[in-house]
């Protein structure tokens, strides 16, 4: 039975290399799969890894079928035995339920893969619907770890370090970005509730209102 799976995980978690591993294995035993991605930090039509690896992909339009666009491939005597959606958090709700019509009327393993919550811990459209519709959701192994060490489970948008709450929600970017520049940085629940990023924690602990008080 084909089956949509939603890769799910917070930023840097691996879920693009996982996304790699996949197609290279598959590609490996001759399959060929269909590979759409959205707004990745490497450019138009590119699914890329922090590992430095890098493939084509087809950049996916608002608004664009792609159940459509799978049934015109196929009915062009051309192959797709797959498919891999990267960055699927900013694919539309109608686009996931196109790519579960893909499963379900086309046959094909569908493998999505997306940060499940945006920077104010709110479900992205399309990953809700894919929490919604997936088969199966399985959240990555490698575990992205909060500066204090316990698992990154939320997205924080930092500008010069500082987690921000106000802003568009699509936003492309990357962790460790320098200072000044908008930024993401994962982190644990609570310290995501108390807004206490890496540096937001440094600079607390050098505020002579936590240094030890002198008895002398
Ligand atoms: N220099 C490095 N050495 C080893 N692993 C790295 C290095 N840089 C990044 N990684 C790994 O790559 C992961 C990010 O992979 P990526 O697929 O780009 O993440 P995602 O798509 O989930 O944002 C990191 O969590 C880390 O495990
Ligand atoms: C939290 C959050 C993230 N984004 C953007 C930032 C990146 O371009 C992608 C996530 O890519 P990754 O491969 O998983 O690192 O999403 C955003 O637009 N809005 C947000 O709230």
């Amino acid at each position: 039975m084909s089956e949509l799976v939603f890769f799910s995980g917070t930023m840097d978690c691996g879920k693009s290399t996982l996304a790699l591993q996949i197609e290279h294995n598959r590609s490996a035993r001759g399959l060929i799969g269909m590979i759409f991605t959205r707004n990745d930090r490497a450019g138009q039509g590119k699914l890329s890894s922090r590992l430095g690896l890098v493939t084509d992909a087809v950049e996916v339009e608002d608004d664009q079928d792609l159940y459509a666009y799978l049934v015109e491939h196929l009915s062009q005597g051309r192959r797709a035995d797959y498919v891999i959606a990267d960055e699927a958090q900013f694919l539309g709700p109608g686009q996931i339920d196109q790519l579960a019509r893909v499963v379900d009327d086309l046959g094909l393993d569908v493998y999505a893969f997306g940060i499940t919550t945006d920077f104010r811990s709110k479900l992205f459209p399309g990953s809700q619907r894919l929490v919604e519709l997936a088969d199966r959701i399985e959240v990555l192994q490698v575990e992205a770890l909060c500066w204090c060490g316990a698992r990154a489970t939320h997205n924080a948008r930092t500008i010069g370090g500082e987690m921000v709450v106000e802003g568009a929600q699509v936003v492309v970017g990357d962790v460790n970005q320098s200072a000044g520049e908008v930024g993401y940085e994962v982190l644990c629940r609570r310290h995501h509730r108390r807004r206490m990023t890496a540096a937001a924690a440094r600079a607390a602990a050098l505020s002579p209102d936590v240094l030890p008080v002198s008895t002398t």
